[in-house]
């Protein structure tokens, strides 16, 4: 578990990390959200043990970061933002470091080398040197030497930031699979990694904790949650049969690609309501859609309205 009290870091004037807490559970993936600038490098690597909070304390399977430094970090793993530091090493060079540094000897020492090797595909590019590889090579670098001693914890700092989509999703399936009996934090500004890989997400903003919910109930949040989208051909017939029906509150068209969504009133089921309309007016109807919701509008509100109130304070 790892256990965070009234975490803060304080950087001169600015309160980069502003009294957080909160509590990590084996098996959850948790997303830490936040515009640049939020504060999630910073909270990252004071959990990683990395750096020294300012106030408040960390817990890492009962043991305190500060305080018991080697029994935390034998037990995490940690994903810096951006490369491996050791660009004129090879992955072999460098991972036979890390294994030296985490204690690693013997079969044990073999076999991990074998398991993150060969879990991340790193076979071929084993002697070259870390700053001629690929962005994807040196991300995949960094994360097997996070996980090299398989800790209980891992803390990746945006792991996929600048791979491509292909890499983007070899990563993901990768973190799915560790997720079963790890607990891994992630920080992002990638809404979609949030849906792909996360059992709940924290947003940050300003160093404060705005939201801790998991990405659903954030979607239910959004204004979208609940409404119908459609596309159609005959957009005023739909639009005036739409704004008749007593069960909706609001229509409206997107000036890009013309797609309407009707807003219900509250506590309407609409989607019925709508797919009967569309039947029985035999409207023609390309797609029709249940909006679960949108995080990218309920991140823009938590965060918008926070660094508002942050510029009027
Ligand atoms: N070593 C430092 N000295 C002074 N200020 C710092 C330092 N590190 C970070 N900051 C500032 O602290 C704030 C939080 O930075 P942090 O890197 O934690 O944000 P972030 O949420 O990770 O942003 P991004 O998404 O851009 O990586 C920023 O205003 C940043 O400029």
């Amino acid at each position: 578990m790892i256990e965070i009290r009234n975490l803060s870091k304080r950087y001169g004037n600015l309160l980069a990390v502003d009294d957080i807490s909160f509590r990590v559970e084996p098996g959850q993936v948790l997303g830490f959200l936040g515009p640049n600038g939020a504060g999630k490098s910073t909270t990252m690597k004071m959990v990683a043990g990395f750096l020294a909070p300012t106030a408040g304390s960390i817990k890492v399977a009962g043991f305190d970061v500060i305080e018991q430094p080697m029994e935390a970090k034998r037990r995490i793993g940690y994903l810096p933002e951006g490369a491996p530091a050791y660009g004129e090493m090879t992955p072999r060079g460098f991972l036979d470091f890390v294994a030296d540094i985490r204690g690693l000897d013997g079969d044990v020492r073999r076999k991990r080398l074998d398991e993150v090797v060969g879990r991340l595909n790193l076979q071929r590019v084993l002697d070259q040197s870390i700053e001629t590889l690929s962005k994807g090579f040196k991300r995949r670098v960094g994360l097997a030497q996070a996980i090299l001693h398989d800790p209980q914890v891992l803390i990746l700092d945006e792991p996929t930031d600048g791979l491509d989509p292909n890499q983007k999703h070899e990563v993901r399936s990768l973190i799915q699979d560790m997720a079963k009996d790890k607990i891994i934090v992630i920080s992002t500004h990638i809404l979609e990694e949030v849906h792909a890989l996360c059992s709940r997400a924290i947003v940050i903003a300003g160093g404060k904790l705005l939201a801790d919910a998991t990405p659903a109930e954030l979607e239910r949040r959004s204004r979208y949650h609940g409404a119908v989208s459609l596309t159609t051909k005959d957009t005023p017939q739909v639009v005036e049969a739409l704004r008749g029906l007593s069960e909706v509150a609001q229509v409206e068209i997107d000036a890009r690609d013309g797609r309407i969504t009707a807003f219900p009133r509250a506590g309407v089921a609409l989607f019925p309501v709508v797919s009967e309309l569309i039947r029985n007016r035999n409207f023609p109807v390309d797609e029709l859609a249940f909006e679960s919701g949108r995080l990218d509008e309920v991140f823009r509100q938590i965060t918008v309205s926070a660094q508002g109130e942050r510029a009027h304070a």
